[in-house]
């Protein structure tokens, strides 16, 4: 049961040559840099490129093979684009429905009520397509994908439009979309913290072919991951919300509790969230360090040691609970601090953020 592409296309600067395929489930995201043909790819499986040799099949059915292919509706597919393609002369209760009502009732999954809910609009419901924000419009654009009851929903940099707030707002309502509409997605983007807090798994792309098709825990265990190359290692650590304490929002892992300075919406109390920290950002002390600043402050075990960039070292931890931590450190410190594998330190993080 997979999404499956074989394609050759060929630009005037640019050799687009795939053939690829990954589970149809989950969050699927394309990643690379700009030109490496993401947008290709998902235009392929929209049925909005059909090169004449190519194949392109969803599960049992094929969908462009040769000269054959499936119309755009017939796959009952979704898009949603970098700007909200909206009907303005329409309220956002008209956009909403405007998919709903042609979609066969037999083949209706998902329902306003619940879409409306999901996605947090209950109070824009009644109101004017051009009297809303940027992240509002997104927000009913993905309700109004949503309201078609896609079998496979596709969304082409849906955030890139948006300001680092506005991610920050809409990026949790994605996130409970994933969870609960149980549509697979594949989602392009260049933003790795996307990646992070939003991924299955990730189809690297570069010049037009694929690098490599792995799941978000793999890349993520490998310091050269491409998704490393901007901000250096980072760790996603996966946990549950827990209450606001001191103005802080406590996230537990396993017994461990981590200190958040991000707002969270009260609903979101008992979820799970990933938490993105970088490796550059944690320190190390052999015993626990009892007057600091720094409320971060866990017990691991050091797993690996391993060369980093000049004159630093990666460090492999595991927290108590079992799942590794990066940290970045000098070689000076390592000798400094005599550390070896198997030792129990204590990691002081500076900043711990949802990943975003
Ligand atoms: N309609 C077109 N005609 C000619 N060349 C095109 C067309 N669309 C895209 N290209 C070229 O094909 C290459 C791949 O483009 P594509 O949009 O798939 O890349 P991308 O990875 O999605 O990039 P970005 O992140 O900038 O959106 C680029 O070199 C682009 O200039």
């Amino acid at each position: 049961m997979t999404v499956s592409v074989r394609a050759r296309i060929t630009r005037s600067n640019f050799v687009f040559d795939v053939d690829v395929d990954w589970p149809a489930e989950g969050v699927t995201v394309l990643f690379g840099r700009s030109g490496s043909g993401k947008t290709t790819l998902l235009r392929l499986i929209a049925g909005l490129e059909r090169p004449s040799d190519a194949r392109v099949s969803f599960r049992h059915e094929v969908w462009l093979n040769g000269r054959s292919w499936v119309p755009l509706h017939r796959r009952r597919i979704a898009m949603v684009f970098q700007e909200a393609s909206l009907l303005p002369h329409l309220s956002v209760r008209e956009n909403l429905l405007y998919g709903y009502k042609r979609t066969p009732i037999a083949e209706r999954k998902l329902h306003l009520d619940e879409v409306v809910r999901m996605l947090g609009i209950e109070n824009l419901i009644g109101r004017n397509i051009n009297k809303l924000s940027g992240g509002e419009r997104q927000r009913v654009a993905l309700g109004r994908a949503l309201l078609t009851s896609p079998r496979l929903l596709l969304m082409d940099e849906p955030l890139s439009a948006l300001d680092t707030q506005t991610k920050r707002e809409i990026l949790p309502y994605f996130e409970r979309l994933v969870e609960e509409a149980d549509v697979p997605i594949v989602y392009v983007t260049h933003a790795p913290a996307e990646v992070e807090r939003l991924a299955d798994r990730v189809v690297f792309l570069r010049d037009g072919r694929i690098d490599r098709v792995e799941t978000l825990k793999h890349t993520l265990s490998r310091s050269d991951s491409p998704l490393f190359h901007d901000d250096g290692v980072v760790s996603v650590i996966k946990g549950q919300l827990g209450q606001k304490e001191h103005g802080l929002t406590s996230f537990y892992v396993g017994q461990d509790c981590f200190w958040l300075s991000t707002p969270i919406y009260s609903d979101s109390v008992g979820k799970s969230q990933r938490l993105r920290i970088l490796a550059k950002d944690i320190g190390i002390a052999l015993t626990k360090p009892e007057n600091t600043s720094l409320l971060n402050v866990l017990p691991v075990t050091v797993q690996r040691i391993d060369p980093a960039r000049e004159g630093h070292v990666l460090l492999g931890l595991r927290l108590s609970e079992g799942q590794n931590l990066f940290a970045e450190i000098t070689a000076w410190s390592r000798d400094r601090l005599d550390l070896r594998k198997g030792l129990v330190v204590y990691a002081m993080i500076k900043t711990v953020a949802l990943a975003e």
